[in-house]
C-alpha cells in the first residue's frame, strides 16, 4: 500500500497513467489501478515533471527588502515550480564555503520548494571549500571579472577534476563602458537598450566559447538575449548550453516606452531586428525566469539609478502555456526546457523526468483554463509585471514537492523544501524524454 496514487495523469499527448508515490519518490507507474491510502484524481489536466527554475535571485541574505527566500519559493510554487537553483549575488555574495553553508541553512529554514544553488566566484582559494557543498554551478558576471581571473577558474576546476559547470553573465565591460559615454546626459529609459548593446553581449559570448573550448569545460550562458549569439553558441553545443528568458522571449526594446525603467533588465531588451523569438526555442537548452525583484520605489528611479531586473516566477508558465494555445510552442518543449535540460545540466539526478525512482515532484496543468495576469496574486514582494492584464490561456493548478502538495488551485500550502547537492558528471548524458512505463 503506497502513501498516495495519482489517477488519470495524461503525461503525453497520447498516454495516461496511473503514478504511485511513496516516501516522496515514483514508485510505480502503470495503466492498472495502484494501491495506496490517499488518492488524488488528476483528470482533465496535463501533468508535467516537476518544473526546474535553473535562475532566481531569492535576494537572501541581505537584501530581504526585495524578496526572501520565504517569499521567493512561495512564488516559485504559485507559479509551478517544485525545485529553483538561487544565484550567489546576495549580500554577502555566496562566494565561499561558510556563505553558501550559510545560504544552505536559509533555505532549508525557508523554503517551500527544493533549491540547489549557484556559487559566486571572488578567489580560486575558495573553490576547493565550495565543492564540497555540490554547488549546481559557480557563476560568474563577465561585465564585472576580467578574463583571466575566469580562466583561473576554470584551471581551478580541472585542476580539481570537477566538472561542475561555469554559468556565465554575457556582457563585455569595454563595450559597455564605451557605449555608455555618449548616453550619459540622456535620460529616456530607452537609451538602457544603447547602453549595452548587442555587440556586448556577443563579443562576451565570443569569450567565454574560446575559454570553454580552451578548458574543454562546460559552460552555460545566462538570458542569451540575441540572434548573432545564438549563431555564435551553435557551433558549440557539446560543451556549451544556454538559457533564454521570458522577457527576452516575449518583448522587445518598444516595450520600454511602456514600461519605462520597470523593464530596465541585463542584458537589456532588444530591438525586433535582434531578438529572440519563440521559433528559435529548439535552439536553445533551457527557459530561465532570471527572476530578479526589486523595490518598486526603487525600479521607479531614473534608467541610470533604478536597479536591473524584472519578477517572472508567477508568469512564466502562463506565457509559456498561451504560446503552447497558440501552437507556437508545445508541451514536449515545456518539459525539454524547464525540467529535464535544468536537471541533466546542473546535475539535478533525482529530478526533472517522470520515471520509477525519481522524486515525486509534479507540475499540473489546465490547459484550458483562462484568466489575465494581476500581480495583485502575487506569493513574491515584487508585486509588479511588464504583463500585467496579459490574457493568458492554460495555468499551474497544483504543484508537488517529493509527494507533497505545495500549491493548489492557486493557493500555495506549507512546504519544506530541501538543499540538492548537485552531482555533476563529465558526459553530459542525452535528456530522455520518454515515461517510463513499467
Ligand atoms: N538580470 C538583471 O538585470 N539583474 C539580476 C542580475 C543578473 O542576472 O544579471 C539581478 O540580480 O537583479
Ligand atoms: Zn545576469
Ligand atoms: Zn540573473
Amino acid at each position: 500500500m503506497f502513501d498516495l496514487s495519482l489517477e488519470n495523469c495524461r503525461v503525453d499527448r497520447d498516454l495516461t497513467v496511473n503514478i504511485g508515490v511513496d516516501d516522496g519518490k515514483i514508485v510505480q507507474i502503470s495503466r492498472g489501478r495502484i494501491d495506496a491510502s490517499e488518492r488524488i484524481d488528476l483528470k482533465g489536466y496535463f501533468v508535467l515533471p516537476g518544473l526546474i527554475d535553473s535562475h532566481v535571485h531569492f535576494r537572501d541574505p541581505g537584501l530581504e527588502y526585495k524578496e526572501d527566500f520565504r517569499t521567493g519559493s512561495m512564488a516559485a510554487a504559485h507559479g509551478g515550480f517544485a525545485t529553483v537553483l538561487d544565484m550567489p549575488n546576495t549580500v554577502p555574495p555566496t562566494d565561499n564555503a561558510a556563505e553558501f553553508q550559510r545560504k544552505i541553512r536559509i533555505g532549508e529554514r525557508k523554503s517551500v520548494v527544493d533549491f540547489g544553488l549557484h556559487a559566486g566566484f571572488r578567489s580560486v582559494s575558495d573553490v576547493k571549500g565550495i565543492l564540497r557543498f555540490m554547488p549546481a554551478s559557480f557563476k560568474v558576471f563577465m561585465d564585472l571579472t576580467g578574463i583571466s581571473a575566469v580562466d583561473g577558474l576554470f584551471r581551478e576546476l580541472k585542476a580539481l577534476s570537477a566538472p561542475v559547470p561555469v554559468t556565465v553573465h554575457c556582457e563585455n565591460r569595454d563595450v559597455v563602458m564605451e557605449s555608455m559615454k555618449e548616453l550619459k546626459d540622456m535620460s529616456d529609459p530607452s537609451v538602457y537598450a544603447l547602453a549595452r548593446p548587442p555587440l556586448a553581449e556577443e563579443v562576451s559570448v565570443a569569450e567565454v566559447l574560446a575559454l570553454s573550448l580552451h578548458h574543454e569545460h562546460p559552460v552555460h550562458i545566462c538570458h542569451l538575449s540575441t540572434v548573432k549569439s545564438l549563431q555564435l553558441v551553435e557551433p558549440f553545443r557539446d560543451y556549451v548550453t544556454c538559457e533564454v528568458t521570458p522577457h527576452h522571449l516575449m518583448l522587445d526594446s518598444g516595450a520600454f516606452r511602456r514600461f519605462g525603467t520597470v523593464v530596465k533588465t541585463n542584458p537589456p531588451l532588444r530591438p525586433p531586428e535582434s531578438r529572440i523569438y519563440p521559433e528559435f526555442l529548439d535552439r536553445i537548452n533551457v527557459i530561465g525566469t532570471d527572476h530578479a525583484p526589486h523595490g518598486i520605489e526603487e525600479k521607479r528611479k531614473g534608467v541610470w539609478d533604478a536597479p536591473p531586473g524584472i519578477p517572472n516566477l508567477e508568469v512564466v508558465l502562463k506565457l509559456l502555456l498561451t504560446l503552447v494555445s497558440k501552437g507556437r510552442m508545445s508541451l514536449y518543449t515545456i518539459r525539454r526546457m524547464l525540467a529535464e535540460e535544468p536537471a541533466r545540466i546542473f546535475g539535478l539526478r533525482s529530478k526533472g523526468r517522470i520515471s520509477e525512482g525519481m522524486d515525486a515532484d509534479f507540475t499540473v496543468v489546465d490547459l484550458k483554463e483562462t484568466g489575465s495576469i494581476s500581480s495583485d496574486d502575487f506569493y513574491s514582494k515584487a508585486h509588479y509585471t511588464p504583463f500585467e492584464g496579459f490574457s493568458y490561456t492554460g495555468t499551474p493548478v497544483m504543484t508537488m514537492v517529493r509527494g507533497r502538495v505545495v500549491m493548489r488551485d492557486g493557493e500555495v500550502l506549507e512546504g519544506n523544501g530541501r538543499y540538492i547537492p548537485a552531482e555533476h558528471d563529465s558526459k553530459p548524458e542525452t535528456s530522455g524524454s520518454e515515461v517510463d512505463l513499467s
